[in-house]
């Protein structure tokens, strides 16, 4: 117990005198400190650290069900002895997928009643299991309403005392009786995922590419305890909703390129009619052949829907360029004038002139471009632009989740022992950290990262008298000194207009190399006042070719990129299709997943995700929560609690009760 002099009690009175409304009296201070001590010794909660999800919804949401195969490690450790490798599977199965399996068991099963007692039972364990780290009042406080009291019963008693057994089948008899079992079963399969990540660490990147971001949104939302690392993805969709309109331009285009439009005309409510209308008017003869959206085996689209699809693509695509083009030249600051492309096509002849070398354009169409002035929108195009400007900023759901990405996300994060960001540092070639000077400031590594997430904030948030407009949300998304980016270029004109490929090259600045070196990635971590011995960096972006041969453990294992390629159209690079990272009391593990097929072959054939987990690195000792952040904030009111239970010892503070 801490002990204080009464001078420093005296010089603490104020502090403690609001501290004692809480803790009115000495035993209940004092048995405060008692739980608080105790809760000190619990092993750590599990973190699980996902990244680079691009709106691969299914895959992602069978992830976070089987809590990427802990679930059925742990079905293994409780009744590995007693069920066959298809019972536990199929004990998963029921517990990633309640409600759809539940009607397949049905259809089924002879003896319904026998199966709801045994698999009751079965889940009742694997439950007792998961909660065993945690304080009765955690669990408490994971247990829906309707069956708190049952479970917490169930939870606590063991089924073998023996005066307690006809009590324990008694209360599971009536659950079944009642035809209370499926929706016991249900939620306590909820119970179970949620008690096996305690906290969830997204590491940016859940839009664009995949069929459902807003789905994926939809559960981050839900999550009991979730923090968000901003991706160049997330904040291009955070512009969009700021109303910037080379932000909506970009998204829109990405949608149109892999063929999602029900992301914004069902997702989000986007009316995309004007641009379809103006598509088709304006681009009418084009065949826009390169622009044919991107499309997976499984998607089929009619030659009519395809070529719609084509038009409204370059469509968007040649707004954005405009638009872009306005912005570097509005911003001088950004320092990007070898972006300003359109200026630099001859329009006669069909060439452009990039960094000093002429190419052919793969196209002379472009019926919206004034030579003289090529960056101006048309009228038609300003009207689009309107439409859709006034569609995002209108978009109810968009806006509840890019309100949560503010809330739970941020450029950067400390978290027991971890920095994690999506990307990059802006570095010098020689390892120094890049000063970076932007609306009449100057700054580097951490200090530079901390400004960036305060206008990334203003910019959304601040309607008026701001230092940055909604466009430092664009700088965010493609510049090069952006922690978001960090490559020297973002190709998207060449790679649509030049055929030549060696223009559509970008290159990662050079974080991406020299971080892999350990004396780097030390320094970076030691820049953010973190131990370079025993913490790490943990980033994603840079999708790791494990097909080549690639590691994700970098830097000596100072550093983890965990971009294993949720994204389909990457999974050819990465060979797997996504990484978790899973740090847990006994340290840190690399679970890679092989792809997913569908939850209907999940249900009906029992194929779960395969999902390989490795060790990283292994404590000597086993981490307790007072080992964590958490751990940290308990310490100190467990300080002041003591501090308190002095003061009324001392008489200096009156008992209020
Ligand atoms: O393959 P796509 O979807 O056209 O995207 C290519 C673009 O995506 C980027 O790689 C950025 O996306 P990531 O953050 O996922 O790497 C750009 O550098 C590149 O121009
Ligand atoms: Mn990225």
């Amino acid at each position: 117990m801490n002990l204080f002099t009464e001078p420093e009690l005296f010089e603490k009175k104020e502090y403690l005198e609001l501290l004692s409304e809480k803790f009115g009296n000495i035993p209940y201070a004092t048995s405060e400190v008692v739980n608080l001590k105790a809760i000190l010794n619990l092993p750590k909660g599990t973190e699980h650290f996902l990244t680079d999800i691009h709106g691969e919804y299914v895959a992602f949401n069978h992830v976070m069900r089987n809590a990427s195969g802990v679930v059925k490690r742990k079905i293994k450790d409780v009744l590995g002895k007693t069920l066959s490798a298809s019972e536990i599977t199929e004990l998963a199965i029921l517990i990633y997928y309640p409600e759809e399996k539940l009607q397949y068991i049905k259809k089924r099963e002879p003896d319904l009643a026998n199966w709801y007692k045994v698999t009751i039972y079965r889940l009742i364990q694997v439950c007792r299991d998961a909660s065993s780290k945690y304080t009765r009042s955690k669990v408490r406080k994971a247990l829906p309403k309707e069956f708190a009291y049952m479970m917490e019963e169930l939870l606590h008693e063991d089924e073998d005392r023996f005066n307690k057994r006809d009590y324990y089948n008694k209360i599971i008899d009536t659950i079944v009786e009642l035809e209370r079992a499926d929706k016991f079963i249900i939620q306590i399969s909820a119970v179970i995922q949620r008690l096996t990540i305690d906290h969830l660490h997204i590491l940016g990147d859940v839009y664009d590419r995949g069929p459902g971001p807003h789905y994926i949104m939809d559960t981050l939302m839900n999550h009991h305890s979730v923090d968000f690392q901003w991706g160049n993805h997330d904040i291009l969709w955070m512009g969009a909703a700021a109303g910037d309109r080379a932000c909506i331009a970009n998204a829109v285009r990405i949608c149109l390129r892999y063929a999602n439009m029900d992301i914004l005309e069902d997702g989000y409510g986007v009316n995309m009619l004007p641009l379809a209308t103006f598509a088709m008017r304006t681009y009418r003869e084009d065949d826009c052949k390169k622009f044919m959206p991107k499309l997976s085996e499984k998607e089929l689209l009619s030659d009519n829907d395809r070529n719609m699809l084509a038009k409204m693509h370059k469509a968007i695509s040649m707004i954005q360029f405009k638009l872009e083009h306005q912005i570097v030249m509005e911003n001088p600051d950004f320092g990007m004038e070898n972006r300003l492309l359109l200026d630099k096509i001859n329009y006669e002849n069909h060439t452009i002139q990039i960094d000093g070398t002429i190419y052919p354009l793969n196209t002379t169409h472009f019926p919206t471009v004034d030579p003289q002035t090529p960056w101006m929108l048309t009228e038609d195009e300003q009207h689009v632009m309107d439409r859709l400007q006034t569609s995002f900023l209108t978009a109810e759901k968009l806006q509840t989740h890019i309100r949560f990405l503010y809330a739970k996300g941020s450029i950067y994060l400390k978290y027991n022992g971890n920095l994690l960001f999506h990307a990059s540092i802006p570095m010098n070639e020689d390892g120094t950290f890049k000063e970076v000077t932007l609306y009449g400031e100057t700054a580097s590594g951490k200090a530079l990262m901390t400004k960036m997430d305060q206008w990334a904030r203003e910019a959304y948030f601040s309607k008026s008298r701001r230092s940055c407009g909604t466009a430092f949300l664009w700088y965010l998304w493609c510049h090069e000194d952006s922690p978001l980016f960090g490559k020297d270029k973002m190709a998207t004109f060449e790679r649509y207009f030049v055929d030549d490929k060696g223009p559509h090259k970008e290159r990662y600045t050079p974080y991406f190399t020299l971080v892999n070196e350990e004396s780097t990635a030390i320094r970076v971590l030691q820049e953010f006042g973190l131990d370079p011995k025993e913490n790490h960096i943990i980033n994603g972006h840079v999708p790791v070719k494990t097909t080549s041969g690639e590691s994700p453990i970098k830097a000596n294992g100072r550093l983890l990129v965990i971009d294993g390629g949720f994204a389909k159209a990457y999974q050819s690079t990465t060979g797997i299709a996504g990484y978790t990272l899973i740090y847990n009391s006994y340290g840190l593990q690399l679970a890679s997943h092989e792809p997913f097929e569908s939850v209907e072959k999940a249900i009906n054939d029992g194929v779960d995700i395969r999902s390989t987990i490795s060790v990283i690195e292994k404590v000597l000792e086993r981490k307790r929560v007072e080992n964590t952040d958490i751990g940290e904030k308990l310490k100190k009111q467990i300080y002041y609690l003591e501090m308190l239970i002095q003061a009324y010892r001392k008489g200096i503070v009156k008992e209020k009760q």
